[in-house]
This record gives structure tokens, sequence and C-alpha cells, in this order.
């Protein structure tokens, strides 16, 4: 069973406004990409990792994620594309063609830099129970609306049935091969995985997610992430 997590960081992180792409932005010095990296293979589930990285930095994220793989595996690093789709679609490419064994494959956004390796393990261990498509899940803490294009609200969807998603989100290879396939050839983009996958028809079964896999988007997400570090390590 050969796991092989794809991280798709390429993006300019313009929300973040930190003046580079946001997986390079540190975090109490070490970047953002490099925590990702290291908790996938922390939970000692993964041995490779393709990374999507901005076209203009493949040779900076190569020089400094290579340290970070076990002995027996590898990072392997491809420029990624315009959208986060293509980066994933470019990644997976990459993995098949120069990876052997590839069949269970998780996508992690470099973003999600603090997930806890065990939300890693959970989503492998669900895959490789014969689920082809696994994501993990918080529940909606807050009322959500539904609303229309003048902001008036048409809908109170029953938060009950309602997850907030995260990543790594894990699939069964060829599935996500297929599903990728049929969503760039219909010229779809899609920012969640896992929804090209429903569009196959395939179930998508979740498993418990984290809080401290939050997406840092803002200025303030990377502040809560900052506080959570000095959380983990105590205030000096
Ligand atoms: N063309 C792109 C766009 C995004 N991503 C990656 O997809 C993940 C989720 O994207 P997001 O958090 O929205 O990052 P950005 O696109 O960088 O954010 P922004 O929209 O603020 O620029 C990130 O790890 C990002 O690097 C990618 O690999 N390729
Ligand atoms: C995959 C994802 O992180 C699940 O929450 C999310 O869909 C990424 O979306 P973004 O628009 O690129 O932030």
């Amino acid at each position: 069973m050969g796991v092989v997590a794809l991280v798709p960081a390429a993006g300019r992180g313009e929300r973040l406004g930190y003046g580079m792409p946001k997986a390079l932005v540190p975090v109490d010095g070490v970047p953002l990409l490099v925590r990702a990296v290291r908790g996938l293979f922390d939970s000692g589930r993964v041995r490779h990792v393709v990374i999507a990285a901005p076209p203009s930095d493949v040779d900076i994220v190569s020089t400094v994620t290579a340290p970070l793989a076990p002995a027996d595996g590898a990072v392997h690093v491809v420029a990624g594309g315009a959208e986060r789709s293509d980066s994933v679609r470019l990644a997976l490419t990459y993995a098949l063609r120069e990876i052997p064994d590839t069949s269970i494959v998780l996508v992690h956004d470099a973003a999600r830099a603090f997930t806890p390796p065990a939300v890693v393990g959970a989503v492998v261990d669900a895959v490789a129970a014969g689920h082809a498509a696994v994501i993990p899940v918080l529940p909606v803490a807050d009322t959500v609306k539904q609303v229309d294009a003048d902001g008036v609200v048409v809908a109170t969807p029953d938060r009950a049935a309602l997850r907030v998603v995260q990543t790594p989100q894990g699939f069964d290879a060829a599935v996500l091969l297929r599903a990728h396939e049929v969503a760039h050839h219909a010229g779809l983009g899609a920012t969640d995985d896992a929804g090209l996958v429903e569009r196959l028809g395939v179930p998508v079964v979740t498993v418990p997610g984290h809080p401290d896999a939050m997406k840092i988007t803002t200025k303030f997400d990377l502040a809560v992430a900052e506080a959570l570090l000095v959380g983990t390590r105590g205030a000096p």
C-alpha cells in the first residue's frame, strides 16, 4: 500500500498579504510548508510527498524540504499551476508516473500547516479500509444562512447536517485521477478535491477533523496559529 501525499503550495497568499507565497511564510521561523510536510511524515503513514510549488520557487522549496523525508522516502517538487486544481492535477500526474505503487493519495493544503499527524493517520486508515474518498470534517458552530444575490435570506439549513471540510483528503489514486481528468476536460475548476469525486457519484465518507487543522488564509488566522504555538510550548 503506497501512500503518497500531494501538497498544493503554489498559491500567492493574496488574502494573507505577506508579500511572499503563503507556503513560505514563517511561523516562529519555520515556513508553513515545512510544518505541513513534517506533519505528514510524522504520521508514520506517508513515505513520499509531492509538493506543487510556486513556479519561481521550485529550487528553494526543494532545498528546504528535502531533509524532511525519512530514509525510505523522498520529497518531490513540481511547478504548480494557475489554480489549486491545476496544482493538484500536476502533482498527481507526477506521482502516478514517477513513484511506484502509488495506490492511496492524500491531498493536503500547505496552508493547513498545523494539522495533527493523528488526523493524517485516520484518513489513511479509512481509505485503506476500502473507502475511495475520505475527508476530515468538523461540526458547524454557527447558524448558517443561505442568501440570494441581494443578500436576502432564502433558507436556514439544519446545521446538524452540515460539516466544515479540512485536509488531508484521502483517495484511491485511480478515483482521484478520474475525477480530475473529468473535471479538466469539462473545464471545471474546484478548490475541493472531494467535490470533484462527488461528481463521479463516488461516496465520500468523513472522519473527525481537528481545530488545529484550520486553513491559514488571513492575518487573523496567522495570529491564531502563532498563539497556538505559544500555547503548545508555554508562554515565556
Ligand atoms: N494555484 C494554486 C492556488 C492555491 N494552491 C494551494 O492551495 C492551498 C489552498 O489555497 P489557499 O489557502 O486559498 O491559498 P492561496 O491561493 O495562496 O490564497 P489566496 O487566494 O489568498 O491567494 C494552499 O496551500 C495554496 O498554496 C496551489 O497549490 N496552487
Ligand atoms: C480543500 C479545502 O481546504 C477544504 O476546505 C478548501 O476547499 C480549499 O479552498 P480554497 O478556496 O483554496 O481556500
